[in-house]
């Protein structure tokens, strides 16, 4: 069933995506496609993940939405080398995702 939660955190969930279009961060990443991914990354997540969670109300706040997040970029900024592309869309999915989820302002969404 839908909360007022539910239905921010779907808007914030496609805004986030919107900002990945090569769905670098769409699935887990595996060891196949990343050597040592496992090794390096402890607690991995992405984005079918949070979904998972999203649609088992299992987030009951913004805030625990938001670690998730910022899990999922950090992992990505540990893993790969700075001059990456994945690097550089995890930097700016975590920017944005910390901007529209911050607390200071309210931003107008940008269609
Ligand atoms: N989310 C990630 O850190 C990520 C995603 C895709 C990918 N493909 C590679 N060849 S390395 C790699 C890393």
């Amino acid at each position: 069933e839908t909360t007022p939660l539910k239905k921010i955190l779907e808007v914030i969930h496609r805004q986030l995506q919107r900002k990945d279009p090569n769905q670098f961060f769409a699935w887990p990443v595996t060891d196949i496609i990343a050597p040592g991914y496992s090794s390096i990354v402890q607690h991995a997540m992405d984005f079918s993940t949070m979904q998972q969670r999203l649609d088992n109300d299992e987030y009951h706040s913004i805030e625990s939405y938001k670690a998730d997040m910022k899990l999922m970029c950090d992992n990505a900024m540990l893993y790969n080398r700075p001059e990456t592309i994945y690097y550089k869309v995890a930097k700016k999915l975590l920017n944005y995702g910390l901007k529209i989820m911050s607390k200071e302002r309210i931003i107008p969404l940008k269609r």
